[in-house]
């Protein structure tokens, strides 16, 4: 599998003295969806090795669930694929505000492709509670889901330690469910509610900013030619976040943009090597 790294748009920040994002490109969506779930795997084992456990926040949309299906795939190879699903959590970074169950929430897609057929313990899932739950709106969900957060923090952090946390983009720019332009761009709490969301469902729940850039690592994956100009324009860092919520979002350690080749299709690239 070919994956030729971004090296000139990386070139390019390195000069500007910009944080040098990692960037991946893979040659479709599917060779993405089957490399970021090797490269997830590979992450969720080592911090294993390292704290005993992991934490893995997830997305919705479709190159996020085509990664899970993967995962779950390439765990029915224990020898090659080491890890300890009893020992990861799993949290989301955003979910809709919909009934338990709904086929449109994040939680009974990630369920039915990867938390069962791998057999995550029900206290290792932290879904983000339904509208048919305990809370009477989404407002109060999400002060709920931010003292879930709180509460798990290991000593000295604010909030539960995500080693990777993975965010889809959509074509305008949106991650979780801050979407350009909105309330949430701004709102400095770890998790919201959101209404009027342009992406259906209108009602949903979100990390916010402060939650999403406390991952130890930030995977954002897109796919698609529709996701190109959102993916160059964050990259170049010519838009900010209030117009393109991308271009907000950073981990500790590590920020980096897995991406096919049509995602890709705007990023200046290296000139191709003579005689080909
Ligand atoms: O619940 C959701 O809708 C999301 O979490 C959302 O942020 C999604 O990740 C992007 O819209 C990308 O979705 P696609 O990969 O389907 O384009």
């Amino acid at each position: 599998m070919t994956l030729p790294p971004g090296e000139r748009i990386a070139e390019e920040l390195a000069a500007e003295g910009r944080p040098v994002p990692d960037i991946v490109i893979a040659p479709d969506a599917d060779h993405l969806a089957r490399a970021v779930a090797e490269a997830l795997i590979t992450r969720v084992a080592t911090a294993q090795h390292v704290h005993g456990t992991a934490s893995v926040v997830l997305t919705g949309g479709g190159i996020g669930t085509a990664v899970l299906e993967r995962v779950a795939a390439l765990a029915a190879d224990p020898p090659r694929h080491r890890v300890d699903w009893t020992a990861v959590d799993f949290w989301w970074g955003d979910e809709r505000w919909l009934p338990a169950g709904d086929a449109e929430r994040n939680e009974t897609a990630a369920r039915r492709v990867l938390l069962d057929p791998v057999g995550v313990p029900a206290g290792r899932v932290h879904p983000v509670p339904p509208s048919d739950g305990p809370f009477a709106d989404p407002e109060e969900a999400a002060a709920w889901y931010a003292g879930e957060l709180a509460a798990a923090a290991p000593e000295g952090r604010d909030l539960a330690r995500f080693d990777v946390l993975l965010l889809g983009v959509g074509a305008e720019g949106h991650v979780a469910s801050i979407f350009p332009g909105s309330p949430a761009v701004h709102d400095r709490r770890t998790v919201l509610a959101v209404r009027d969301s342009p992406k259906p469902p209108p009602t949903r729940i979100s990390l916010g900013f402060p939650a999403i850039n406390s991952a130890e690592e930030v995977w954002l994956l897109a796919a698609g030619s529709e996701k190109a100009p959102a993916v160059a324009a964050a990259l170049r860092g010519d838009v900010g976040p209030d117009q393109l919520p991308a271009a907000g979002v950073h981990g500790r350690r590590a920020t980096r943009w897995l991406l096919d080749e049509a995602a890709a299709g705007q990023l200046p690239r290296s000139p191709e090597p003579a005689g080909r």
